[in-house]
């Protein structure tokens, strides 16, 4: 498929699964939303990695986005909430996520998406999670991401110059308050990145 993922040297220096969550950072952006960054959230990430390759039922999938229904360049498995994950390391980071979250959020996290990025060539197209209550409501996305950095970009919907975020190997990023409907996330496609990537995201009930 891809030529493999190069992994940390450091990876074995803690117990693998997530660390603390006290060293979050907040980014408080336009009209209401806001953007949780924890950098080297996941221990083990490069075992994590591998296993999840390995173990997920990877699949092409399409997507509704504007008003049209497009291939998504990138493979994908939804987990939803009453279904096993695949590897007890991201029940572990559900847990703690909503240890840390779920009383602001007002609900917990339930669900997770997982999406692999064969190399560059695999993207998904400016949008907000808004199938569902992310349209209308406040909500939460948690973004845990591994394998090869890639950047998220985020814009206004109204307009506006987009932001960049660099997501290294085992970084956290939590998208909150209206930022999945006025404001746009992208992983836009790079002809530098040769190698893997897969993105683990934690929603509520009813939100995508
Ligand atoms: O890969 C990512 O980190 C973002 C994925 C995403 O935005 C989505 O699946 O809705
Ligand atoms: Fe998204």
């Amino acid at each position: 498929m891809t030529r493999a993922f190069q992994g940390s040297l450091l990876d074995f220096a803690d117990e693998p699964g997530p660390r603390e969550l006290d060293s979050v950072r907040r980014t408080h952006l336009s009209d209401g939303a806001w953007l949780d960054l924890r950098p080297n959230w996941i221990a083990g990430a490069d075992a994590l990695f591998e296993r999840l390759l390995e173990i997920v039922p990877w699949r092409a999938e399409s997507r509704h986005m504007y008003d049209r229904v497009v291939d998504v360049p990138r493979l994908l498995s939804f987990y939803d909430e009453d279904a096993t994950l695949p590897d007890p390391l991201l029940d572990e980071a559900l847990n703690a996520l909503n240890a840390h979250y779920e009383e602001e959020l007002g609900e917990p996290f339930r669900t997770a998406g997982l999406c692999l990025y064969r190399d560059g060539h695999d993207s998904v197209a400016w949008h907000g999670d808004k199938i569902g209550r992310g349209s209308t409501e406040d909500t939460m996305v948690a973004i845990i991401s591994i394998g090869t950095p890639r950047a998220l970009l985020l814009r206004p919907s109204s307009g506006g110059h987009a932001l960049r975020y660099d997501l290294g190997h085992g970084d956290l990023i939590v998208m909150g308050g209206s930022c999945q409907r006025t404001w746009q996330h992208a992983i836009p496609k790079s002809t530098r990145v040769t190698a893997p990537r897969i993105s683990i995201q934690y929603r509520p009930r009813g939100v995508r």
